[in-house]
């Protein structure tokens, strides 16, 4: 990975948490994300000095460090990045800060996170909040366009589409962002748990199972297929048998990985799987692809994928371009960045974008839970309303608890 040319500034603190920093950027109503990567402990956040996000294309080797959030659907293909205006991880003693603004703004941040008082409840974050949304999907609307996607796909006018939809939360009136990152890490130790903010795109959170493209800092290019969906019920993945139904779906989704790998004329793939793969209390078929963009001297591998793969049939469907327009036509909201991709890019030198499921977006006084499924000529139309379902618990059995 390229390395790129950024001048850091520290800031030292001798009583310096990681709730400090995420609470004063919560409440600032700056552009903020921190996460949790997948196995690792660590947690790391980046805010943004200036009010809105950028712009940009999601061109890997460009751009400066920070952190990346894409839509689902974007006319302009382009992205949300936050930059890493500020950067600390909770295995550091200081924060680092980019010295291209000047030192007032240094000096302000230094003040508000010296006078932030932990014991004072966080109120003004509620302000931020977007104000509205689409109203959330009915089941008897999703079970209807599910009904017509199948008829659709018994007359062979498509092969698959990912059908999605949303439901409202109430949250308790001392609900706690903080507190609810803080359950997701402990509770979900392989997903990547985040929390971004952006204003007009407002206050996801989200515990991901699924990789979009990662290259790592020896230059290891990965991506997965995931798709197949059992509630574990107690079975370990070494136990779980799956039937035709899924079995085609997820092999949907791997072969139209190979695809993109075959536009590129790339052939030195490793394809590890399909395996079955545990999310929280959820079951998936998984196959890994990875490629050494060192040996294959594709260094640029990351962002030519990521503009091949999204999105793909995991979210969307297959043949792409009917499956969105069946989407855009049918599901009656916006996904926003539901289904789209986030991650943090150029930090520690690597690069990870996940697609981000198992979601909600926060509101004043409610949450807006995000969740959709894979939909085939099989599908039937109440399992997939099901599959939803358990699909959310992901996020709302921890919301309120
Ligand atoms: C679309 C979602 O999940 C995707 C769809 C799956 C399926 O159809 O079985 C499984 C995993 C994800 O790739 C979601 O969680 O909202």
């Amino acid at each position: 990975m390229k390395n790129k040319e950024q001048k850091i500034d520290q800031i030292v603190l001798e009583t310096l948490s990681f709730e400090h920093l995420f609470s004063v950027a919560l409440e600032s109503g700056q552009p903020f994300a921190a996460w949790k990567m997948p196995f690792e402990n660590t947690q790391s956040i980046v805010v943004s000095l200036q009010k809105e996000a950028l712009k940009v294309s999601a061109d890997l080797e460009e751009l400066p460090n920070g952190f990346l959030a894409h839509p689902f659907q974007a006319k302009d293909k382009q992205a949300y990045l936050i930059p890493a205006d500020i950067y600390y991880t909770t295995e550091m003693d200081h924060i680092d800060f980019s010295n291209s603004y000047d030192l007032s703004i240094k000096e302000r941040v230094e003040h508000e996170i010296h006078s932030f008082d932990p014991d004072q409840p966080l109120k003004r974050w509620k302000g931020n909040m977007l104000k509205e949304h689409f109203p959330p999907t009915s089941k008897e609307h999703f079970t209807s366009i599910v009904a017509e996607s199948v008829e659709a796909m018994q007359n062979e006018e498509f092969t698959k589409v990912v059908l999605s939809r949303t439901k409202e939360a109430k949250l308790k009136e001392d609900f706690s962002p903080f507190e609810f990152f803080q359950k997701l890490s402990e509770s979900y130790p392989a997903a990547f748990v985040s929390i971004c903010y952006i204003p007009n795109v407002g206050l996801w959170l989200g515990a991901s199972p699924e990789t979009l493209i990662s290259v790592d800092e020896h230059g290891i290019f990965k991506t997965v297929a995931l798709a197949g969906t059992q509630a574990s019920n107690g079975i370990s993945p070494k136990e779980a048998s799956w039937k035709s139904k899924e079995i085609e779906e997820q092999a949907l989704v791997s072969r139209y990985i190979i695809n993109c790998f075959k536009k590129i004329r790339l052939r030195e793939f490793e394809e590890i799987g399909p395996r079955t793969v545990a999310a929280a209390h959820l079951l998936h078929l998984c196959t890994e692809f990875k490629v050494d963009t060192k040996t294959t001297n594709f260094p640029q591998l990351g962002t030519v994928m990521l503009d091949l793969l999204h999105p793909t049939s995991a979210v969307c469907g297959m043949p792409k371009e009917i499956a969105t327009d069946f989407i855009l036509r049918n599901e009656q909201y916006n996904r926003s960045i539901y289904s789209g991709y986030i991650g943090p890019i150029g930090l520690e030198n690597r690069h990870h974008l996940f697609v981000n499921l198992r979601c909600l977006q926060l509101f004043n006084d409610h949450a807006l839970l995000y969740a959709g499924a894979g939909i085939t000529a099989d599908s039937d139309p109440e399992k997939e309303w099901n599959e939803t379902e358990i699909k959310m618990d992901t996020m709302l059995k921890h919301l309120n608890s």
